[in-house]
């Protein structure tokens, strides 16, 4: 199948480095790693939950240390998302987690700015870059980030809430939303991934988010399902992340047709392609196959990435306009 155009909306840059990557930085830049080879790695590739994921996420982000490194990184996601159709990329980026191991946020940033700097030359692809908070670190940390990234003048499009997500309540992050608000920022967070319904109210109502990423647990409250349809408040989901977190057991009992036939602003995205079996083509793919999805759906799910996305108005139009045109040969 030919792939829609799509925007990608929810995407780790670390969690897109591949085995064999990680095994190549660890090796030009000196680590030891606690596994002997690719394969080791790849069966550690199966998770309990959300923190187990994260605890490995982490620990292979040692391998990143240089600005080459970031945006190497950063470089490869690129071009296999513009093999998956991706044709505008807004990633996260975590700076908290190459901090706290000493790693400068100007190494990071301008590794990672200086592959997207190029993304529209290099890939054809439009992109941005959102400083994604880690919840299970402090708030005076956050805030830390977002003042050094002021700092820094790196041009961003806004901030995200990510990591641990059960007893870190968006509400711990008031001031440091309220202040990126105040610089211009676009604001997400992740939301009703692991954590319940009110977290998502919480981020609506107290950080004030343009989108939830995930938000698949808003199925549990009536209420909030009418809110999130009412608003056209955009969910961005992502099927394969969450059976791979056992948020959902088999991708057949995913929530994504539903969602989509309450007419909630669901997306498709990738979250960590490849600790999760695949990128956005996949998760798309993947969702046909096991859903009850018809061409219609998938069209609409490739047409929300793009409304939801920050992308100028010029920009969502062409980005529309092209998924018509491959609609029509779907
Ligand atoms: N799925 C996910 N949920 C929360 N934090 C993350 N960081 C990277 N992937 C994540
Ligand atoms: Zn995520």
């Amino acid at each position: 199948m030919t792939h829609l155009p799509v925007a990608e909306l929810h995407l780790h840059l670390e969690g897109t480095l591949e085995p064999e990557t990680i095994f190549e930085l660890a090796e030009r830049n000196k680590i030891t790693l606690p596994y002997s080879d690719v394969d080791e790695l790849k069966a550690l590739f199966e998770f309990a939950d959300l923190q187990a994921f994260l605890d490995l996420y982490y620990a292979n982000m040692s391998t990143l240390r240089t600005a080459a490194d970031f945006a190497e990184m950063t470089d490869a996601y690129l071009t296999r998302a513009a093999i998956a159709g991706v044709r505008h990329a807004e990633v996260f980026i975590d700076p908290q987690a190459h901090l706290l191991r000493g790693i400068a946020l100007e190494e990071v940033l301008e590794g990672v700015t200086s592959a997207l700097d190029a993304s529209v030359a290099n890939h054809g692809m439009s992109s941005g870059l959102i400083v994604s908070m880690l919840r299970d670190q402090s708030a005076e940390s956050a805030m830390n980030v977002l003042d050094g990234v002021i700092a820094l003048g790196t041009p961003i499009l806004g901030i995200g809430l990510d990591s641990a997500e059960v007893g870190h309540p968006p509400s711990k992050f008031v001031e440091v939303y309220a202040k990126a608000r105040a610089e211009g920022l676009h604001l997400v967070a992740h939301a009703g991934e692991e954590g319940p319904p009110e977290y998502i109210w919480e981020a609506l109502d107290l950080l004030g988010v343009e989108r939830i990423d995930h938000g698949i647990r808003c199925m549990e409250d009536e209420r909030l399902v009418e809110r999130l349809t009412a608003e056209r408040v955009p969910l961005t989901v992502c099927p394969l992340s969450n059976v791979s977190l056992k948020a959902i057991g088999r991708l057949s009992d995913h929530p994504l047709e539903s969602m989509l036939r309450r007419g909630l602003n669901v997306s498709v995205h990738s979250d960590d392609p490849s600790y999760f079996g695949g990128y956005i083509d996949d998760n798309f793919r993947e969702v046909s196959d096991a859903l009850d999805l018809d061409v219609d759906d998938l069209v609409t799910l490739a047409r929300n990435s793009v409304t939801s996305s920050f992308a100028d108005d010029v920009r969502k139009a062409e980005l529309l306009a092209e998924i018509a045109g491959a609609a029509e040969s779907l």
